[in-house]
């Protein structure tokens, strides 16, 4: 579903991302792994468009997207959650999941079915489907920031820390979600600092350190590796 071969990225005149080989299969879930400043929200980026790849290749679904565009990756069939959840404030829950559904341009997906099948997702959200997003609290905004990538039944999902600043109970009751979402049969990218929790639920990962693919294998085995138990567990 997602393939990203031999990327690079710069800000400026510093180079960031270097060689960055990644992929996750169809159905497959994966975490990416990195320490403050690895470079993992510029991997978010170059993925969703929002940074060019200098060189290398980005590859949804087989198909080129590195000058895609982020609306058209949404009717491509991805969900984005990114770091901070960046919701708009002053709209609805409502009206933050209709943008979203809007640009997933799914012909065969009824608006009011897919709100009914987030509420049963997220019964949190349910009674709040009216309340403004920017007012309500960090746990449940992290919810409609899920159920926005979520609407429009993309095939990939790619999220950036989703569980920065969640309580620890809330944090075990949003993947458990995000474990659900892959026995549906989703592709899902999970950036996170959380290594533990990361590794407990994907099938593989991978470490970057410093803009490079460090290490990368099973989660099984990377939860015994050294290097990640020294810098995380
Ligand atoms: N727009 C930008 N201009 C210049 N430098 C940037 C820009 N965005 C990020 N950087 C730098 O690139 C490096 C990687 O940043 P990035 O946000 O990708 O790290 P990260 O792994 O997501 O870290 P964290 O876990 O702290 O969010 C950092 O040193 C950061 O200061």
């Amino acid at each position: 579903m997602l393939e990203m071969e031999r990327v690079n990225t710069s800000y400026g005149t510093v180079p960031m991302l270097r060689e960055v080989s990644l992929r996750v299969g169809e159905g497959e879930m994966v975490c990416l792994l990195g320490p403050n400043g690895a470079g993992k929200s510029t991997t978010f980026n170059a993925i969703c468009g929002l940074l060019r790849a200098e060189s290398g290749q980005v590859r949804i679904a087989g198909r080129d997207v590195r000058d895609c565009g982020t609306e058209a990756l949404a009717s491509l069939g991805v969900g984005f959650v990114p770091e901070g959840r960046r919701l708009f404030p002053t709209l609805t829950v409502r009206e933050n999941l209709r943008l979203a559904f809007d640009a997933a341009r799914a012909p065969a997906l009824e608006f009011a079915a897919q709100i009914e099948k987030m509420a049963q997702l997220f019964p949190r959200i349910r009674e709040r489907l009216d309340q403004r997003s920017g007012t309500m609290s960090g746990g449940e905004q992290a919810m409609v920031a899920l159920a926005r990538a979520l609407i429009g039944e993309p095939r990939l999902v790619v999220m950036d820390e989703p569980s920065l600043g969640l309580s620890p109970k809330l944090i075990d009751e949003y993947f458990q979600i995000v474990a659900r979402i892959r026995d549906q049969g989703k592709a899902v990218l999970l950036i996170e600092q959380n290594a533990e929790t990361a590794l407990s639920i994907a099938e593989r990962g991978y470490l970057l350190v410093r803009g490079r693919i460090a290490l990368q294998g099973a989660s099984a085995d990377l939860l015994r590796d050294d290097t990640i138990r020294h810098m995380y567990l």
